[in-house]
């Protein structure tokens, strides 16, 4: 739905590409020079291995097609975004586990460092994993006013990692951002934007996109160079600790995962869910 949407948006699509297995769309408006990524991985966009990898070549297909601007986005009904595959947490394989978190560093490192400016159009639900990516982007948009968004980890018993917390902590300061990972509050829309966590609300996904496509224009007259120096110097302090500390970061999740507790906390939570 969405993608014929955007298509018929504009009609000036050069490339209009399926990612293998279709979990993912990308499209590149050729006069805009702007990509939209469609994540489409019925019910919930769940990010696995798989799916994560191909975030990951996605962008990097991106950075060679030297495009302007990205939107983010998804092609479901009511969820931009549920997060981490949380099957995968459950009696893990530790080297898929490994695998999974070693991806999952370098998808966000990524999406976080892009050397062109991005966009996540936030049209449903959005915790944990899905906050995560959309507080990557430069620019937030979320349908309202009945989605919800935040990282909450610890409702789940287990802990966000560092750089989780510390990209929460540049979108919405320090106070903020501690009240709302130990609680693992969701906020709604409205309240979304009243802390920060999104910077603009509006009641549909085409007003979003169009305020997505808005935000990108700011940077037809702005220096490609002068944009990524200035946003590697904003964002190198938050991304800098796990570019040190890969391994440390791998083996406190591997180790905290494989905890009796951990494991405990995360069946009762899938339990829940599947209710
Ligand atoms: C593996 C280790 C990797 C290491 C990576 C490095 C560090 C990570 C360390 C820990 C960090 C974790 C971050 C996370 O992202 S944890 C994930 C947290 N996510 C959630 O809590 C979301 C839970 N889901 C929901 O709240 C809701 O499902 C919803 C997204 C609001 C949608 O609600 P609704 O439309 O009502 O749909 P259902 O609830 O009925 O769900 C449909 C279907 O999908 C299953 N499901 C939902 N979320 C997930 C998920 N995140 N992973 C897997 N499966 C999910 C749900 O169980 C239903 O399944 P059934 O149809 O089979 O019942």
């Amino acid at each position: 739905m969405l993608r014929r949407y955007i298509l018929n948006k504009t009609n000036t699509f050069i490339n209009y590409r399926y990612a293998s297995q279709s979990m993912l769309q990308s499209t590149i408006d050729d006069k805009l020079g702007i990509a939209t990524l469609v994540m489409n991985k019925p019910p919930v966009n769940s990010l696995n291995l798989e799916f994560l990898e191909e975030i990951k070549s996605q962008l990097t297909q991106f950075k060679n097609d030297k495009i302007r601007g990205m939107i983010l986005t998804s092609d479901l009904q009511k969820i931009f975004c549920a997060g981490l595959d949380i099957t995968e947490f459950s009696n893990p394989n530790p080297e898929r586990l490994s695998k999974i978190c070693t991806t999952f560093q370098d998808t966000w490192l990524a999406l976080y460092l892009t050397q062109f400016p991005t966009v996540a159009v936030i049209n449903g639900h959005s915790p944990a994993g899905g906050c995560l990516l959309a507080m990557s982007c430069d620019y937030r948009v979320m349908v309202g006013p009945n989605y919800t968004i935040g990282l909450n980890e610890t409702k789940l018993g287990i802990v966000a990692p560092k750089w989780f917390q510390d990209c929460m902590v540049a979108v919405i300061g320090q106070r903020k951002a501690e009240v709302s990972l130990t609680t693992g509050k969701m906020y709604t829309t409205d309240q979304a934007l009243q802390i920060g966590l999104v910077d603009e609300s509006v009641p549909d996904v085409d007003n979003a996109i169009n305020k997505g496509i808005q935000f990108l224009n700011n940077f037809q007259k702005i220096s490609p160079w002068a944009y990524k120096m200035t946003k590697d110097i904003r964002r190198q302090p938050t991304v800098q600790w796990l570019i040190d500390n890969k391994q440390k970061d791998l083996d406190f999740v591997v180790k905290s995962m494989m905890s009796p507790n951990v494991q405990k906390s995360i069946g009762l939570y899938l339990q829940s869910l599947k209710k």
